[in-house]
């Protein structure tokens, strides 16, 4: 067959290109070491070169969250979304990656607690939360629930990944984690965030591709 069209077709190049791009484009200036690569996985996974404004990481979040993954810590994801994009062959230490949005249980819990399905999964994970990495990509109720949850005494993860995107406290939740500051963070103000951006910086903290 010929190979008619021109296009990269090699994996490994395009990603060289693609970060070149993004570090040519990019206001990177803020960050450093884990922090920047982190970002520049996010942006490569949305295309939004603007996004560094937006970015807010805890001076401790990267080295929190790099150590909890060495460690073999789970990874606690509000959506199987963020859970699929997670390249589970690349974690540092076998990791468990949890969603328990499925759970038969949830639609039941979720009514009683009178909040949504992705905040009532959140309940199942109370086990796996000590010095875990969770990460929310879509549901804003569940990163307000993770802050009802901590005010509530249940115990902390090592780092919060906290990036659920829309329209409907996206942006205030993100902002309430941050305010909060009771454990290391990452968040993107506004209303711009997704579950594949969530994915991509779980990636570059498990494993730096330059
Ligand atoms: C209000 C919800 C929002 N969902 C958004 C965007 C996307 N959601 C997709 C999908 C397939 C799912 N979203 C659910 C999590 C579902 N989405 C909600 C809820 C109604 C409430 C969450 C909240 O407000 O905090 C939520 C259901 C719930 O009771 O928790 C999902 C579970 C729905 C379902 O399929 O049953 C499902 C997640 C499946 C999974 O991966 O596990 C989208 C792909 C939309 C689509 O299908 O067209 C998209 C993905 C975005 C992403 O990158 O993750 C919003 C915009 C985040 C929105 C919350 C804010 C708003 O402004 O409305």
């Amino acid at each position: 067959m010929s190979n008619a069209r021109d296009y990269i077709r090699e994996g490994a190049e395009i990603y060289r290109r693609s970060f070149a791009i993004i570090r040519s484009e990019a206001d990177l200036s803020r960050f450093s070491g884990a922090a920047e690569r982190v970002v520049v996985r996010m942006i490569h996974a949305c295309g939004m070169t603007d996004l560094p404004r937006d970015v807010e990481l805890s001076p401790d979040f990267a080295e929190a969250a790099e150590e909890a993954l060495k460690r073999g810590a789970p990874i606690l994801c509000d959506a199987k979304m963020v859970a699929n994009g997670i390249t589970r062959s690349r974690l540092p230490a076998d990791n468990a990656v949890i969603c328990t949005l499925d759970d038969p249980r949830v639609p039941a819990m979720a009514a009683e607690l009178g909040n949504t399905r992705s905040a009532a999964a959140m309940e199942l994970w109370r086990k796996h939360l000590e010095g875990s990495l969770l990460v929310v990509g879509n549901a804003p109720t569940a990163l307000f629930h993770l802050l009802d949850m901590l005010d509530a005494g249940a115990p902390k993860p090592a780092a919060v990944i906290g990036i659920p995107v829309g329209f409907i406290g996206a942006a205030e939740s993100k902002d309430a984690l941050a305010r909060d500051g009771r454990v290391p963070y990452l968040v993107v103000h506004g209303r711009r965030g997704g579950s594949a951006m969530a994915a991509a910086a779980v990636n570059a903290l498990a494993n730096p591709i330059e």
